[in-house]
């Protein structure tokens, strides 16, 4: 049996949930219970505050852990990072009020900036030279200036909603941050094997994710220039139709070329375009 630790609830829950499910794990989960066993997988999920996930990873409390690369790396264990998840994408950056004069992070030298990462902007201010005062607050943290607290944040970014609704400008991006899997270092042989599963499973689903299967129609004299738009993943499969002088193409292309492709496909002669979500990718 391994041991997982996720978040119990907030931006990271229920993208880490998603992620055991489509690897075919069950188990069952309600609000208050903090420790489950999974029904058809040796694994037990422990639900903490994601502020915990890498102590109790390094200590070995938790075999195994989910949590953001910001708090990873703020906590002092970026070694314990072995494989990023690719969602909870977010950005470390420094923000100052909407008509305050900046011109670069020399312009912060004896400020007070509030933050909730002393260690990630310590460091990322002293590589620069720039001294200044932080003060650590655990939340809310881009209220600070209009509360007199300090002329700077630093906080998490995404859309810039948070911002921009408490009068604040983005000026410098320190730290980008995702989801990732952190383990412990000394695990048993037994443990190391279920992990091995655990991450075949989890590279299946998101490299599925990734890509759809697409099917379409086109003339065989087109044959060769659809081929050139779908490479697949070795070659497309091609079967003729039963009308003479058609033939049906089957292949796998990535999601960000999806509708850049379709169009060239159309162009080329393409008929009876399918595109279809694939569930599990293995290669
Ligand atoms: N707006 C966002 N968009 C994308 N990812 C985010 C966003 N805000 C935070 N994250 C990522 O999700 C992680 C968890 O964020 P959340 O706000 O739920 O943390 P928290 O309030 O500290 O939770 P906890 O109660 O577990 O301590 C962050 O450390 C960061 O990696
Ligand atoms: O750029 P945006 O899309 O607006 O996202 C950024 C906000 O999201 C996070 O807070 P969250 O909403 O998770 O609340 P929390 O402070 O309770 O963690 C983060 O601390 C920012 O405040
Ligand atoms: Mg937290």
């Amino acid at each position: 049996m391994i041991r997982l630790a996720i978040q119990k609830s907030g931006r990271l829950s229920e993208d880490s949930l998603n992620l055991i499910r489509e690897c075919g794990i069950s188990f069952l989960s309600s609000s208050y219970k903090l420790k489950t066993e999974a029904t058809n997988f040796p694994l037990e999920i422990l639900y903490l505050r994601d502020d915990d996930i890498p102590g109790y990873v390094q200590d070995g409390v938790a075999d195994l852990g989910i949590v953001g690369q910001n708090v990873l790396v703020e906590a002092g264990l970026p070694h314990l990072e072995i494989e990023g998840l690719g969602f909870s994408k977010c950005r470390l950056s420094l923000a100052v009020p909407r008509a305050a004069a900046y011109d670069s992070v020399a312009d912060l030298q004896g400020k007070n900036i509030a933050t909730s990462y002393p260690e990630i902007l310590g460091a990322y201010l002293r590589e620069r030279g720039v001294e200044a005062n932080l003060h650590t607050i655990s939340g809310s943290v881009e209220i600070a200036p209009s509360i007199g607290l300090a002329e700077a944040i630093c906080d998490i970014v995404s859309s810039g909603s948070t911002l921009l609704g408490n009068g604040l400008r983005e000026v410098e991006t320190v730290f980008r941050s995702e989801a990732v899997l952190i383990a412990h270092q000394k695990m048993s042989a037994e443990k190391k094997e279920i992990l091995e599963q655990l991450q075949f499973r989890m590279q299946a689903v998101r490299r599925a994710r990734r890509n759809k299967y697409i099917l379409l129609n086109a003339p065989t004299a087109a044959l060769d220039a659809v081929k050139a738009l779908l490479p697949g993943i070795k070659s497309p499969t091609v079967t003729p139709l039963a009308e003479e002088g058609w033939v049906s193409v089957q292949s796998v292309i990535n999601e960000d070329d999806f509708w850049h492709i379709t169009g060239q496909l159309k162009a080329v002669g393409a008929e009876g375009i399918l595109v279809l979500p694939i569930e599990k990718m293995i290669s």
